[in-house]
């Protein structure tokens, strides 16, 4: 029996990178705030993890905590099941990241200034022309840099932390600046290191962006996790509780509604979007036909409304939005807030429990 047992593979681990109540407090003239407070994070390996949040929220904080380049207050990290920053020189051969823009030789093509960052890492000189190729650079490789766009600047940082072939890349932000065929080269890329096995954490504050490329993602507010797990699950969990409707007379249909805790917004077109008001429960279209029919109003059309992940990022950060000051957020407890948007079953619900 214990042969067999010893005889069973390992489980996988089911996370490229954890974290657990993880606090970064900044000390500067004003005083101190928290950037990152009790942030909770897991990132499932394999496949494109958006972190997103708005401008301020803690990501890239989060991001150099991960990479071992400012210390936490305190909480925990692991990357590939070690402990950071303890285990990093376990880790860091296969972790390639973009944190800060890279400084490449504008006069050097690029391949050269790849070529010139193979030798001083030690990375064989065939992964040179394996990564331009992985970015989609091959053709441009003997043109100068300064003659390269954004987004052929950006391919080629990317193309430069894969020069050691890590399993986890994480890109701060990396669509900053580029034009939208920048913004569509990188999405393409990342997609393409998922596709090859590969896990990429990458932080934005534009949802849209990040919604076509990301499996999963996980939202941050004020240092702390509000959503995480797969973008669809998001979106079912915080959405989906709106209809449009197509009525003759809107103002009495929208009076008709009301007092059965419905709040309508008026559209174009003599169209409205229906919701439940506030927090109460139970959302079923076939209600809203009915009350309207008792007032003699007949629904002409009536389309479930899906909320966009823009949307979904905008309500779980609008306090974040709002309360937004240059000085980041007082230090101390954050307020408790509700708990975070998870999807149903999967990888970001499992294995909570053996933190120590
Ligand atoms: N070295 C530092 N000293 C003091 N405050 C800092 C420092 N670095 C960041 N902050 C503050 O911490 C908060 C979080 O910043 P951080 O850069 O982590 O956020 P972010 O989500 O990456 O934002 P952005 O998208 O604007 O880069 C901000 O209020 C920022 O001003």
């Amino acid at each position: 029996m214990t042969e067999a047992r010893r005889a069973l593979p390992q489980e996988p681990a089911a996370y490229a990178v954890e974290v657990r109540d993880l606090r970064k407090t900044y000390r500067t003239r004003k005083g101190r705030f928290q950037a990152v407070g009790g942030l909770d994070l897991k990132v499932p390996l394999g496949g494109v993890h958006g972190f997103l949040g708005p401008n301020g929220s803690g990501k890239t904080t989060t991001i150099r905590m991960l990479l071992g380049l400012i210390r936490p207050d305190s909480g925990a990290i692991r990357i590939f099941e070690q402990d950071i920053p303890t285990a990093l020189p376990a880790v860091i051969g296969r972790i390639g990241a973009i944190v800060e823009q890279p400084k490449f030789f504008p006069a050097f093509t690029g391949r050269r200034n790849l070529e010139l960052l193979a030798t001083g890492i030690g990375a064989p000189a065939r992964r040179v022309g394996e990564v331009l190729d992985e970015v989609g650079l091959t053709g441009r490789d003997k043109d100068r840099f300064r003659t390269y766009s954004l987004g052929m600047k950006q391919r080629l940082a990317i193309a430069a932390t894969l020069l050691k072939d890590p399993d986890l890349l994480i890109f701060d932000e990396p669509t900053n600046g580029l034009d939208p065929a920048g913004i569509h080269e990188i999405r393409a890329t990342m997609r393409g290191l998922a596709d090859r096995g590969k896990t990429v954490l990458v932080s934005s504050h534009i949802l849209s962006e990040v919604q076509l490329v990301a499996d999963t993602v996980s939202i941050i507010g004020r240092g702390r996790l509000l959503a995480e797990g797969e973008v669809d699950d998001i979106l079912a969990a915080t959405g989906g509780q709106a209809v449009r409707v197509l009525v003759a007379d809107p103002a009495r249909a929208a009076a008709a509604l009301a007092p059965a805790g419905f709040s309508v917004l008026p559209l174009p077109e003599g169209r409205m979007e229906v919701r439940r008001t506030g927090d109460q429960p139970g959302f079923d279209p076939a209600q809203i036909t009915w009350l309207l029919a008792q007032q003699g109003l007949f629904v002409a059309e009536l389309v479930p409304v899906r909320a966009d992940l823009e949307s979904v990022f905008l309500d779980l950060t609008a306090e974040e939005h709002l309360g937004a000051t240059a000085g980041g957020h007082p230090a101390g407890p954050p307020p408790p807030g509700p708990p975070p948007v998870t999807g149903p079953a999967g990888p970001a619900r499992a294995a909570q429990e053996d933190w120590r």
